[in-house]
């Protein structure tokens, strides 16, 4: 079933804001971006090199590019698959979509014992694709005055790459090639039928016993949608569940992963796997064997640079692959930038189309702005986990206020009392980040995004009146709670007894002169 298929991925609907930074349409008038391609025989048709070079055409790519020729720069985008990129075709798109039908499968079930229909829900899925897709095609994006062409680039000098056997002349490039699964070194798992993430949408029908390998968001996600699709499906994970993420809300997420039959072992890791008729076995390496219809890896990424010829240009990678910038996304070479999954930065489409958005415009105006390092992230599962800056203390003077659910009035109304806001809060009621655990969390992130990025005080952020009932009172309670433990504290109570003591000599005065 592994098969290899880098979809490109796609800035679509979620990248609408992120055009802000590179919207209007840029009038077709160029054509010298087409024009600076010649044959590498040396029979060259332009001399002029072009200003941008984009090498990948997902999230990251379509920004960058789109961002170079808002700024009137002459850019080609080279794709060696399909515009759009892994968010489109194999990421976000699919795994959303299925979350959902999985979501009313299992309500489904429960109202009526119904069986969800594995066909019609791919059927969902491409559909979902289909209408968003147009966004990222090769022919809008030649309409936005980009230069696009299918083919495999690779960089020959710092000013020159080869693709489909012709130079392209550039005066700087942004890699954006994104990354792939990482497959890990156990033993006969090559031998037998696994997917990934990239795969897993060819499935032809549900397996009934779907074993994970993983546990972080896609090891999260897509175990808990095919549980509620009806596979019994098992989670191998060599560390703890999401380990990025707050240890409370990880909890949560395991505890309601096993409502759904989904059986989780955890620090424990595939040894050895072979297949006996028909049945995969997978022997763990605290010597428990697992049987699966279909494995499933999800263990990490791996960028894609093998082949770019960085070692001639002096770019520097790590033991992933993942291309190493500094916080104007520039490599170790100067004309040479880098966005999206192939850098060493957190992998989400939202970040990889403003970083590139950034990167383009640092190297198309010959500027060093740094990108902003308040990064927000949603883990879709149910309940959905979604934080943003510092989700501990991690200093002297830090604390957190935490608002559960259970007492937050929208989700005792609805039903949907598991979850919690916890805020992590600095020196002078500074929030410097938080979790949010529970129905549509990422929906509430927004504004604590912006608490943390515009440097908000718990004080601040409870001066703010929120509309009742909603989820985002939990985030305003945990605020407002911080705020008045301030008002509680032996200085305030005693600043305040002065200022009341004060207040009352100043009337107690008044009255007597008012005497006769
Ligand atoms: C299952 C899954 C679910 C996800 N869900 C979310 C989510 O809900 N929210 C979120 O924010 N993120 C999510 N992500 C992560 C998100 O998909 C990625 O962060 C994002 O797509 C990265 O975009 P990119 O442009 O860096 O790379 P890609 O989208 O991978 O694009 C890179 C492009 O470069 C092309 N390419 C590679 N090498 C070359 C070459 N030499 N020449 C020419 N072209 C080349 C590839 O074909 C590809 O099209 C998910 C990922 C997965 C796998
Ligand atoms: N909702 C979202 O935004 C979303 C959804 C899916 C993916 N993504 C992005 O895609 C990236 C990749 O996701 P991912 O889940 O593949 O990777 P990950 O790096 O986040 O997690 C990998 C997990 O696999 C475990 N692991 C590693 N090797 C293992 C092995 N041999 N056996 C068992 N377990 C092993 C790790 O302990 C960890 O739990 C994420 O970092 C995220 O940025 C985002």
């Amino acid at each position: 079933m592994q098969r290899r298929h880098r979809g490109p991925s796609r800035p679509h609907a979620l990248i609408q804001s992120i055009k802000f930074f590179a919207s209007a349409k840029v009038p077709r008038s160029r054509g010298q971006a087409r024009a600076a391609c010649h044959d590498n025989t040396g029979s060259a048709t332009v001399e002029e090199p072009i200003d941008l070079l984009v090498i990948g055409g997902g999230t990251a790519g379509i920004v960058g590019a789109k961002t170079a020729v808002r700024l009137g720069a002459r850019t080609i985008l080279v794709e060696e698959n399909r515009t759009g990129g892994d968010c489109l075709w194999t990421g976000c798109v699919p795994s959303k979509t299925l979350l959902s039908a999985a979501a009313q499968a299992a309500a489904d079930r429960e109202a009526s014992g119904a069986e969800p229909d594995f066909d019609s829900i791919r059927r969902r899925i491409r559909e979902a694709i289909r209408t968003i897709e147009p966004e990222d095609s090769p022919e809008t994006l030649e309409a936005f005055g980009i230069t696009v062409l299918q083919g495999t680039a690779r960089f020959t000098t710092p000013g020159e790459a080869l693709v489909n056997g012709k130079l392209i002349r550039f005066r700087q490039a942004l890699i954006a090639t994104g990354s792939a699964p990482s497959i890990p070194p156990v033993e006969g798992l090559q031998e037998v039928p696994f997917v990934t993430s990239e795969t897993i949408w060819d499935l032809p029908s549900l397996p009934s016993r779907l074993l994970v390998l993983g546990g972080g968001p896609i090891a999260c996600e897509l175990g808990q949608a095919f549980a509620r699709l009806g596979s019994r499906v098992t989670l191998l994970v060599r560390s703890g569940l999401l380990p990025q993420e707050d240890a409370e809300a990880a909890d949560l997420v395991h505890a309601s992963l096993e409502r759904d039959g989904v059986n989780v072992l955890l620090h424990e890791e595939a040894q050895h796997v072979c297949s006996t008729r028909g049945t995969t076995v997978v022997t763990t390496t605290a010597g428990q064997e697992i049987e699966a219809d279909m494995i499933l890896v999800a263990t990490g990424r791996t960028a894609h640079t093998a082949t770019l010829g960085l070692d001639a240009l002096g770019v520097d990678c790590d033991e992933r692959g993942q291309v190493l910038i500094d916080a104007s996304m520039r490599t170790a070479s100067r004309s040479i930038w880098a966005a999206g999954d192939v850098t060493q930065y957190p992998k989400f489409t939202h970040l990889a189309g403003v970083y590139a958005s950034t990167a383009a415009s640092n190297a198309v105006l010959g500027l060093r702005r740094s990108v902003g390092q308040v990064v927000p992230r949603v883990t879709f599962t149910s309940p959905e986990v979604a934080a943003v800056g510092k989700t501990a203390p991690a200093g002297p003077g830090q604390t957190t206020s935490t608002v559960y659910l259970k007492d937050t009035d929208r989700a005792v109304t609805e039903g949907a009392q598991e979850g919690f806001v916890r805020l992590v809060i600095g020196a002078r009621g500074r929030i410097l980040g938080g979790t949010i655990v529970g129905p549509r969390a990422g929906e509430s992130l927004g504004e604590l995004a912006v608490a943390v990025s515009q440097k908000m005080s718990t004080r601040q952020l409870a001066q703010i009146t929120h509309p009742y009932p909603t989820y985002s009172d939990a985030l305003w309670n945990a605020a407002i709670a911080h705020a008045r433990s301030g008002l509680d504290s032996r200085f305030a109570r005693t600043a305040t007894g002065v200022l009341s003591g004060l207040v009352r000599h100043r009337e107690e005065r008044r009255r007597r002169r008012r005497l006769p």
